[in-house]
């Protein structure tokens, strides 16, 4: 067993919507990012990363490189996945909470469990997403941007 952590920020800037765990939500702002900016599968794939002592998500999918311009996250996530398959691993479970006053996430989490679950070939069950604000307090509060964080455990592939 083998266990990662991941955390990831990124700030609104100009835009009408956030990707968050794969999902397309429409907001008063955008995130700044080269790829579409999901704080959540950023933070998932360096925890998984993280398990393997890999590197982090910028080591695989450099953020100078023209490939990963505006790219969707959930390829990275699903080439995470395989690099941890090739390696003789599986992904065990992944628990992660967003911070952000807005948008109201609550709507959307079954949606990013689905999909992430899809991506690592785990159940949907395996897959936990929280939300929570911070209470108006720091970056997060003064609605700078959005904070993820995640915990995985990976299990040795029979
Ligand atoms: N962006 C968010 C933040 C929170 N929620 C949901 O609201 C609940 C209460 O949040 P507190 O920060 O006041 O504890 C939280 O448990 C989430 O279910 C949300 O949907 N979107
Ligand atoms: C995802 C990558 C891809 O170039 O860029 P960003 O979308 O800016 O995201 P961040 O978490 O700041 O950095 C990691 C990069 O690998």
């Amino acid at each position: 067993m083998r266990v990662g952590i991941g955390y990831d920020v990124h700030a609104f800037g100009e835009g009408d919507h956030v990707v968050l765990g794969g999902v397309r939500i429409e907001h008063e702002r955008g995130v700044l990012a080269h790829s579409d900016g999901d704080v959540l599968i950023h933070a998932v794939c360096d925890a998984l990363l993280g398990a393997l002592a890999l590197g982090d998500i910028g080591h695989h999918f450099p953020p100078g490189d023209p490939e990963w311009k505006d790219a969707d996250s959930r390829m990275m996530l699903r080439a995470v996945q395989a690099i941890l398959q090739e390696r003789g691993w599986r992904v065990n479970n992944v628990d992660s909470v967003v911070v952000c006053e807005t948008p109201k996430l609550a709507p959307h989490i079954d949606r990013m469990r689905q999909l992430m679950s899809e991506d690592l070939r785990i159940p949907v069950e395996a897959v936990a997403v929280k939300a929570t604000t911070s209470e108006r307090l720091g970056f997060t509060g003064r609605k700078e941007g959005i904070a993820a964080q995640a915990v995985v455990s990976l299990a040795p592939r029979e």
